[in-house]
């Protein structure tokens, strides 16, 4: 479906530096329209915004200042040019030590709880490359723009780690259950193009500015709902989801744990970081 399109990105800006006095925004900035009161997370961490344990915290709080200050809408983009996000970062998973892998994976469930469940209006602006928890990030969102030949999906099949029940869950209810088989058991990812075609993204654009101008768009058709009712409401709609998964959280994580610090996943993710480096 498509929205209005008028630029309402425009006039007073702010720039929201932190949620509170002890908490800073190193790897993305938080910016709000006064005017329109939606505001804009940019990730910024150099160079793909891969989802490091410091990156999910700052995530985390951005999505609870943007609930706390009743933002009227959220979007989501990066400040790089090529890459949305590149998805967890590879190096916590790799040899990891078990009590920060249990934190990390921890913190990366309250982020997606946070981010899935919030109230707040989102939108995702796929401006580059979006992997594995990079499409989670914008899978969470409840609108998503892409902008055109850049690369989208769940890869986990090819790095050797097995999908999350919450990556499967996002996948799933956005592009329904067989899509979402043909694509996770194979780790495909898809051209903006082809995203768009199973419905994993809702619109694709020539660049940045025309995405942030349709998620604008998105967000203002929520202006003559009642906030509290629209809230309430994205909350029923996704309350399956989220209570499946919190009862399960503690009981996943563990698993997880134990799969990733297998030496099977570990030798598979050694030769994908090792492919990383190499095809410089
Ligand atoms: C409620 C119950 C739930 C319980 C479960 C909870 C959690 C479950 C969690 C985990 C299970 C495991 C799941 C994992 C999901 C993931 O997200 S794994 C990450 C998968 N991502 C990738 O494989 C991306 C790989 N990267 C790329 O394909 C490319 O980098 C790119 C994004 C397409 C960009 O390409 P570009 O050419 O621009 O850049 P480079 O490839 O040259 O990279 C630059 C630089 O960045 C490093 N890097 C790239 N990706 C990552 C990464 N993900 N982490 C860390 N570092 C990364 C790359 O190595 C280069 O480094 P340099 O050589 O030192 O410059």
């Amino acid at each position: 479906m498509a929205f209005r399109t008028k630029n309402l990105f425009e006039k007073t800006t702010k720039l929201v530096r932190s949620y509170s006095s002890d908490k800073i925004y190193t790897h993305m900035s938080l910016t709000l329209n006064e005017q329109t009161g939606i505001a804009t997370l940019e990730l910024a961490k150099p160079p793909v915004n891969s989802m490091s344990f410091g990156f999910l915290s700052q995530l985390a709080a951005a999505v609870q200042q943007s609930e706390a200050d009743k933002y009227k809408g959220l979007i989501i983009t990066s400040r790089s040019s090529g890459v949305f996000s590149a998805g967890l970062d590879l190096k916590e998973l790799h040899h990891p030590d078990s009590d920060r892998i249990l934190n990390y994976l921890r913190r990366l469930q309250d982020v997606w709880f946070q981010l899935y469940d919030c109230s707040t209006p989102t939108a995702a602006v796929i401006n580059g490359h979006s992997i594995a928890g990079g499409c989670l990030l914008a899978l969470s969102c409840e609108y998503r723009v892409m902008v055109n030949s850049f690369k989208i999906g769940m890869n986990e099949a090819l790095v050797g780690v097995p999908v999350s029940p919450m990556f499967i869950a996002c996948m799933q209810s956005v592009i329904g259950q067989w899509e979402a088989e043909k694509a996770l058991l194979v780790g495909r990812l898809f051209t903006s193009e082809e995203a768009l075609g199973v419905g994993l993204v809702d619109e694709v654009v020539g660049g940045k500015s025309e995405g942030v101008c349709k998620a604008e768009g998105y967000l203002a058709g929520f202006r003559e709902v009642s906030a509290r009712a629209r809230g309430l409401s994205k909350r029923y709609l996704r309350q399956e989801v989220v209570r499946d998964l919190v009862r399960r959280r503690e009981e996943d994580v563990k698993k997880l744990v134990e799969i990733i610090s297998s030496r099977g996943v570990q030798d598979s993710l050694g030769e994908h970081l090792e492919r990383m480096k190499n095809k410089k």
